[in-house]
């Protein structure tokens, strides 16, 4: 009896203990005040939720945990949080969380971006890897980016003539679109007579709204209750951009279906009409994927790289020395009877340290795309309940004082001889994400900002309109799918090639 009342004392006490150890041991990250009803922290976001992110983490740590609206999530800004969440833990954050309005534009998460982990995403990233973005593909769409760069240049030559100022964003946004769609559907998006205009408007209004509800704040992501009522009126523009997006990508596929190239090529569509399917039905890959595929590369394949390169033009505007720097590297490599071309970027040091300084400083995605955990886990000693949201804010890990001097200064010396490179395995420089979600067009979207610079600097230089000084630019930002300048930048390019190089492109 004495016995049965020992052991059965020394049950309940464990089980005490145990309780209280693992209570003790539960540490959640400290949560920002003000907590409202309903919206919890949500007010607290702003209009630039990077730049909000980043002061409240001075105030709580790089492991936050506010309440948006009813979602938990985490707010990540060191890199070495970064390194727990995006490499030590990889596969439990891999997931995405949901958004109503993105899910209407990807064919409820038939795409690889806002997928959510598994079979399918597998399926469709490897697509990525095997087929779509392969260091063949790449190269073969080198004439693509010559000739888009080449008539950006004539343009930009013409418009020099009589020193007018240059929308930069504008011309680029063209250049980049064309190059993506020439790369998927075979088509040039705003050219006539070696020029550009606007004669596919559908195409361009439907992208502008996309790229604009997109990267909107949705409150029913974050108040799932207050789903029906759609306080921000979202869901009718949505439906039509649906609609009309529907109707051109089913008209590209047709048009793919029944006629064949005279020369032979594949283009992007091609490649994935070609595919076998997923599914056990149908003999090709089913259209709703095919189409989330489009909205992936249009959507993330144009503006951040614009983005990008805007950013860049603006810090050499306002460093001149860094300019100068920059163009007598490209003299010197390319010399002045030729242009750019992408087989010489190793050998531009300097430019490549541009680059990443750019995207140091101005990460187009400065949150990545939103991480989502499958399991409880634990980052800087801080509990983390599944199917948490998570931020890897990279605008603030960018400026983290453990991994850079100076941080708010553009100095892309930092980088010249230095061995951080943008593939994810540095995590003071993440622009283009890390580990299984990392972005799936990394060489596409790093060559076109590259060969972007390279050419617009080689062949110019720039100056801003008469009586604008440099160190007076705005520079404000907006906050969307990704981060540009909130006032697009005016320049002026003055011819720095002889005259029959701009005519023989
Ligand atoms: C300068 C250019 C670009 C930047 C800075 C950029 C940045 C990013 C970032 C930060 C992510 C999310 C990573 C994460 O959540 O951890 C991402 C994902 C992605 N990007 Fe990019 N990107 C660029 C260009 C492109 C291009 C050109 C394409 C395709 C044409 C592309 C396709 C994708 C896709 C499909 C994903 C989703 C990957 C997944 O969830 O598995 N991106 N990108």
């Amino acid at each position: 009896m004495v016995v049965v009342v020992g052991i059965a004392t020394l049950i309940i006490l464990h089980s005490i203990f145990k309780n209280f150890v693992s209570h003790t041991k539960i540490k959640r990250a400290p949560c920002p005040f003000p907590v409202w009803p309903v919206l919890g922290n949500l007010p607290l976001l702003g209009k630039l939720p990077h730049l909000s992110l980043y002061k409240l983490s001075q105030k709580y740590g790089d492991v936050m945990e506010l309440k948006l609206g009813s979602i938990s999530t985490i707010v990540i800004s060191s890199p070495n949080r970064a390194k727990e969440v995006l490499q030590e833990h990889d596969l439990v954050f891999a997931t995405r969380p949901r958004s109503v309005v993105l899910d209407m534009f990807t064919y409820g998460g038939k795409d690889v971006a806002w997928a959510p982990y598994g079979d399918d995403w597998r399926q469709m990233r490897k697509l990525c890897t095997s087929e779509l973005f392969t260091t063949k593909r790449l190269q073969a769409s080198k004439k693509i980016r010559d000739e888009e760069f080449s008539c950006t240049m004539r343009e930009i030559f013409e418009q020099c003539k009589d020193a007018k100022p240059i929308n930069i964003k504008t011309m680029l946004h063209k250049t980049i679109l064309n190059i993506m769609t020439q790369m998927l559907f075979t088509k040039r998006y705003f050219i006539e007579d070696g020029f550009y205009n606007n004669k596919h408007e559908q195409f361009n209004d439907f992208m502008t709204k996309l790229m604009h509800i997109g990267g909107t704040f949705n409150i029913s992501d974050f108040v799932p209750y207050l789903k029906p009522f759609d306080l921000q009126g979202l869901l009718p523009q949505a439906r039509k951009i649906c609609m009309e997006m529907d109707q051109f990508f089913d008209k590209i596929i047709h048009d793919h279906m029944n006629e064949k190239r005279a020369d032979g090529s594949k283009d992007l569509v091609d490649v994935l009409l070609s595919l076998p399917p997923m599914e056990n039905s149908g003999d090709r890959l089913d259209d709703n994927k095919i189409k989330a595929m489009l909205v992936d590369m249009l959507l993330g394949g144009v503006e951040s790289s614009n983005t990008a390169i805007e950013w860049a033009f603006v810090e050499l505007l306002k460093k001149p020395k860094i300019m100068n720097k920059l163009q007598d590297e490209l003299d010197h490599v390319v010399g002045h009877e030729r242009v750019v071309d992408e087989d010489d970027i190793p050998q531009l040091e300097y430019l490549q340290a541009v680059v990443k300084e750019t995207f140091r400083l101005h990460p187009p995605l400065t949150l990545l795309i939103p991480h989502e955990n499958m399991q409880d886990c634990e980052v800087g000693g801080y509990h983390i309940p599944a199917k948490t949201r998570i931020f890897i804010n990279a605008w603030a890990i960018h400026r983290h004082p453990s991994a850079y001097d100076n941080p708010w200064d553009f100095n892309p010396e930092r980088f010249v001889g230095s061995e951080v490179d943008l593939k994810g395995t540095n995590f003071e420089l993440l622009p283009f994400g890390c580990g299984r979600r990392m972005c799936a067009g990394l060489p596409l979207g790093l060559i076109t900002v590259q060969m972007g610079l390279a050419r617009l600097f080689h062949s110019f230089t720039w100056k801003l309109p008469l009586g604008e000084n440099p160190q007076d630019i705005d520079m404000g930002e907006v906050f969307g799918v990704t981060t540009p300048k909130a006032i697009s930048l005016q320049a002026i390019g003055i011819a720095r090639l002889p005259l029959h190089i701009y005519a023989s492109r």
